[in-house]
């Protein structure tokens, strides 16, 4: 596949990275001489992607200073193989997502003007997005992806080998040493690495481009029961109340979780080796009780606590406060990157406590985390230092 022209038009330089159902590919636009991603669904996938992409950036309103971190479709075509049609569609190039940067790095921490600034961007996002009627349905930061600057587009593919490294195919082999069947390629690439370790994203860099719109729904059309979110990120109606449908407080829930890891080291409520039980009971020892009715919904609810809803014996239970200390200040702190003053995070964990209510009519909107005294008084300032909200957008200014 390196190297193949698609559409007479784009040439593949190397492998991105893939989903379940796509890979995406570095390629030169030998039109323009700029670098795009390529994403190839897997054989008779549907488009559904790139059909909630071109509503949301051609739908009114055009005027949400979000709709400058939705990706547009810049092109859309079929590849016929082997083992069926391909759809494709191209968009921007991203240098990594915000997960992937964080992975980068042994500190794993984002200074905090840089974290104030992504978070903005991924709210205005959000509130992009809540306003055309679609909920994104898998926020999480792996899908919060960081533009690369623009002269990037500057280097050749041989200057661009030099410095990221060239394609290294390795072969597909059988374990049973027989041949390869004709739809199976004879040999597979590793990913190019084109990211930054997160402490070193500058706030200028740090451009937004929330990704991967699969999952997508209008909750005004479509009846949705479940979220293929990773486990931490899953709203909890999601769990105790599916039969009522998800909706943009989905969304909401989710995007705390992404504000939380953004801000600090690791997840709100941890992950490894989780079950969704243990993920619940984090859930309670975090935010209090449950409501009533979900409550009593939850069968392994006597593992964890009490009858009188007390945590059981010799359990470790870790308050709000505690994980805000251990999850984002003290990680800061040995990192040596400044972490936030106790105004700033009273607003921030007055912020946050709003957007993971249990009850996911009583969690704020998009809209309403913008107008938050946090937002207004610490992130926006950062953010507008480096953007302008000019052309009904909001354009990189540095
Ligand atoms: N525009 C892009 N620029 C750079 N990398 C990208 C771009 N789009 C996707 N990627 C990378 O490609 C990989 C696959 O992303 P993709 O969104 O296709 O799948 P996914 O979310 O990992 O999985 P799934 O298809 O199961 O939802 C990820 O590592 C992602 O960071």
């Amino acid at each position: 596949m390196i190297d193949d022209v698609l559409q007479s038009r784009y040439r593949v330089a190397h492998k991105l990275g893939y989903g379940t159902y796509s890979t995406t590919w570095l390629c030169r636009d030998c039109q323009t001489n700029k670098y795009v991603a390529v994403k190839v669904g897997t054989a008779e996938s549907n488009s559904r992607e790139a059909d909630v992409l071109d509503y949301l950036n051609h739908s009114s309103p055009l005027d949400y200073p979000g709709r400058a971190m939705i990706p547009s479709v810049q092109d859309r075509f079929v590849l016929h193989g082997p083992n069926g049609h391909h759809p494709c569609y191209v968009t921007a190039l991203a240098m990594c997502s915000v997960s992937g940067a964080k992975d980068a790095s042994y500190k794993r921490i984002f200074q905090a003007k840089t974290a104030r600034s992504l978070i903005v961007q991924l709210v205005l996002a959000v509130e992009c997005i809540h306003s055309k009627g679609v909920v994104h349905g898998d926020l999480h930061t792996g899908n919060v992806l960081l533009r690369l600057p623009a002269d990037f587009d500057q280097l050749s593919i041989e200057q661009l080998y030099e410095r990221y490294g060239s394609p290294a195919p390795e072969p597909v082999v059988r374990l049973d040493g027989k041949p390869l069947e004709s739809s199976i390629p004879v040999s597979v690439v590793p990913p190019i690495w084109l990211g930054k370790a997160s402490e070193q994203l500058t706030t200028s860099e740090s451009n937004v481009l929330l990704s991967d719109f699969g999952e997508a729904y209008r909750p005004l059309n479509e009846h949705r029961c479940s979220s293929h979110a990773p486990l931490s990120f899953v709203p909890p109606e999601a769990r105790f109340e599916p039969e009522q449908g998800l909706s943009f407080p989905a969304d909401i829930w989710s995007l705390a979780c992404s504000i939380w890891i953004i801000l600090g080291q690791r997840p709100l409520f941890e992950d490894i080796l989780a079950t969704p039980d243990d993920i619940t009971a984090e859930q309670v020892d975090t935010l209090g009780n449950l409501p009533l009715r979900w409550w009593k919904k939850w069968e392994a609810r006597h593992e964890y606590f009490d009858e009188s809803g007390q945590p059981k014996q010799g359990r470790q239970v870790r308050s709000w406060d505690d994980r805000f200390e251990n999850h984002i200040q003290f990680p800061r702190q040995k990192a040596g990157i400044p972490g936030f003053d106790v105004e700033e995070k009273a607003a921030v964990m007055d912020m946050l406590r709003s957007m993971l209510s249990f009850e996911p009519k009583k969690r704020l909107t998009a809209h309403d985390v913008l107008k938050c005294e946090w937002m207004e008084k610490w992130a926006l300032p950062d953010f507008e230092k480096f953007h302008s909200w000019e052309h009904g957008g909001c354009e990189k200014l540095a």
